[in-house]
């Protein structure tokens, strides 16, 4: 699924809190590398340039929850000032009256940066109370920070929990690049491996392994692996307790059709400094006690090059040798050069951030690569296949292949047919769908056929709010599903809570209507929920699954597959509360899960769910952009000029 973007939504006039990976390295009050700030500069200026008045948040290194003078984001504040060519508000607070201050004045097309995230415990603890204060201070989140996106901490992750959150520009593409290399790479896809530590990379290889054509091994790691296979490495670093799992990787590789390439000579020294002696070994000639590899040789560079010459993909992380110091920087230099030369001929090249991109950094070649990432922990678990944090919870754009999505306005008891005929020749006008999702309107019975009337020309659709399972006879006050086809209705909402609660429908007599309402041909929007004593009793799922199972009783899969589902938590009705985007999901989740045991996961794939409850303009978007809510069931928004601003919300977001 697409990640909802910028791009996406309005931004004007919206207060925008924006999560920016500004973890730069700072030496004595100067930063040393700017390139974490420059990254996010477009998603900045987008977002500016489109009227929004933007909170940046960031986190710079590790303060372990104090306020400490040594990582304040004051010195970034400064410099992306100068970088945006702007003004830039910076608060050293990270909550309280100050911020709230320095917000409420911002202006549209201003920037604030508030203090390290870190200052604050529940930062890295993703604390609930801290995410919700942060989110009560912008209408958006945008999380532009890949960098942190193997972290689930309040400020990337924990906020999405109480407004939208959408990607930045920068990690847009970082996704796309790394989503390219992990998922569909064009082949030959060679992976050179590098750095410290083979541990850090096990993950990395192994699911490399079942895409790679090639991998390349250079760096201190390369020893392990040459040890594992029996070959005298000296004073290298190795790691001991690794040796087994080198040479699982290699006999998998082989198992696997993968080459996995190891140098043949390295350059070796006694001292890992500048200017110390250093002699070029062949490594099946040994390299001498006290001696250790700290570069790949010039053959193994002639080598590497050749390996990388035909790539149409190559995903580089780590380093081949101590580039820091020129006397051991050749083959790293070299094998960079290689790759910006395949990336001139079309091949896509990827490398991972850390240590790596800083040496792309200082051999000038960091422009001549397809992607350099600004995320070292976080492009490594990418590239590990698993999924991170920072990235699942940004909104999703919706998929029409999977299911419909469905704004459904329940007008309840209201609007005489006066005012009905006159609101929904409005909508009619204003709704524009472009099939991609479908609006019905459910106004009273004795409103019904005029509506039908006025939009039988448009494609919003009619649906009543309840109907009897008899076909007709001595049911005074009722209405039977002949007289609502007859009028050329096509829903049904069934078991609204207030139904349920006010007029005490059972989940026999639900059942009971919905087996007719199908049977009929009609389509069924089947409402659940919990009461909100059964929510603080934790009761929430054993309500939600009695009243599904106990309505599709009896149906078999064919007859279950046109319900549409509305999951309303009953405190959430008419109160102004409304569940968060997380909660709503939790439980459409265990819907969708449920849908999959009591038939198969493609009826549960395909069983459109709505959310009800409370939902307006300003809340729709962080409901809809969960990935198992398909839309919303709506009571009070549906009476005004709100309900099109719904249907604009979910224009927008579907693909
Ligand atoms: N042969 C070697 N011996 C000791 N250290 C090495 C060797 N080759 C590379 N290194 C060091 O590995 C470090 C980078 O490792 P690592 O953090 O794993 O890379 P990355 O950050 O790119 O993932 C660099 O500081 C580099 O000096
Ligand atoms: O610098 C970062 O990670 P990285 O060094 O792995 O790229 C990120 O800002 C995350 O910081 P953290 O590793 O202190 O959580």
């Amino acid at each position: 699924m697409e990640k909802l973007t910028i791009k996406d939504v309005d931004l004007k006039g919206k207060k925008v809190i924006m999560r920016v990976d500004f973890n730069v390295p700072i030496k004595d009050g100067k930063i040393t590398d700017e390139t974490r700030i420059k990254a996010a500069l477009d998603t900045i200026q987008y977002t500016l340039d489109k009227g929004a008045k933007v909170i940046l948040l960031s986190h710079l290194g590790r303060p372990k929850g104090e306020k400490n003078p040594q990582f304040s984001l004051k010195p970034v504040a400064d410099r992306l000032g100068e970088l945006l060519n702007n003004k830039v508000d910076f608060v050293d607070e990270t909550r309280g009256p100050k911020v709230e201050k320095a917000v409420s004045e911002l202006k549209d097309g201003e920037v604030l940066l508030i203090e390290n995230t870190r200052f604050e415990k529940g930062e890295t603890k993703n604390d609930p109370e801290l995410a919700k204060y942060w989110a009560s201070l912008a209408d958006l989140h945008v999380n532009d920070a890949f960098g942190t996106a193997h972290r689930a901490h309040a400020s990337n992750v924990g906020i999405a929990n109480y407004i939208p959150s959408v990607a930045g520009f920068l990690m847009e593409k970082e996704i796309e690049f790394l989503q390219k290399a992990v998922e569909n790479p064009e082949k030959p896809y060679v992976v050179i491996l590098g750095g410290a530590k083979v541990s850090d990379k096990i993950g990395v290889i192994n699911n490399l392994l079942n895409k790679a054509d090639k991998i390349l091994i250079g760096g201190a790691m390369m020893f392990t692996f040459l040890k594992a296979l029996g070959k005298n490495v000296g004073s290298s670093l190795v790691e001991e307790d690794k040796l087994n799992v080198a040479k699982d990787i290699l006999e998998n590789a082989k198992a696997k059709g993968v080459e996995i390439v190891l140098p043949v000579d390295t350059v070796i020294a006694q001292k890992i400094e500048a200017g110390v002696e250093k002699k070029t070994v062949k490594i099946d000639d040994g390299i001498p006690e006290g001696w250790m590899g700290l570069d790949i040789g010039p053959e193994s560079v002639s080598l590497f090059k050749e390996k990388i010459s035909d790539a149409k993909t190559i995903v580089w992380n780590g380093p081949m040798g101590v580039f820091e110091i020129d006397d051991f920087a050749f083959g790293t230099e070299e094998v960079a050069k290689a790759i910006a030369e395949v990336t001139k001929k079309g091949c896509i090249s990827i490398i991972g951030g850390g240590d790596s991109a800083a040496a792309a950094e200082k051999f000038g070649l960091a422009d001549e690569f397809s992607h350099v990432s600004t995320g070292g922990g976080a492009s490594l678990e990418f590239l590990e296949g698993k999924e991170l944090p920072g990235i699942s919870s940004i909104n999703e754009k919706k998929n029409l292949n999977e299911r419909k999505f469905i704004l459904a306005g329940n007008w309840k008891m209201n609007k005489t047919n006066t005012e009905a005929v006159e609101f929904v020749s409005k909508l009619v006008g204003q709704i524009k769908t472009e099939d991609k999702f479908e609006v019905i309107v459910c106004p009273p019975f004795t409103a019904l056929e005029k509506v039908r009337d006025i939009t039988s020309s448009s494609n919003i659709k009619v649906g009543a709010q309840n109907v009897y399972y008899e076909d007709k006879g001595a049911y005074t006050g009722e209405i039977s599903v002949n007289i609502l086809k007859d009028i050329g209705v096509e829903y049904v909402i069934l078991g609204h809570s207030e139904r349920r609660h006010i007029f005490q429908e059972s989940d026999e007599l639900i059942n009971k209507k919905l087996k007719k309402v199908i049977s009929s041909g009609l389509t069924p929007i089947l409402c659940v929920g919990e009461q909100l004593e059964e929510r603080e009793k934790g009761l929430t799922f054993n309500v939600v699954e009695r009243q599904i199972k106990e309505a599709f009783y009896g149906l078999t899969e064919e007859e279950a597959k046109t319900i549409i589902i509305a999951y309303e938590p009953v405190w959430a009705i008419g109160t102004g509360k409304v569940a968060t985007p997380n909660q709503a999901q939790e439980v459409h989740k265990f819907i969708r899960d449920l849908l999959k045991d009591i038939f198969n996961e493609e009826f549960a794939k395909k069983t459109t769910i709505l959310y009800g409850g409370s939902i307006k303009p300003n809340n729709y978007l962080g409901l809809f952009g969960k990935p198992d809510i398909d839309g919303g069931l709506v009571g009070g928004a549906s009476l005004t000029e709100d309900f099109v601003e719904l249907a604009d919300i979910m224009k927008e977001i579907i693909e």
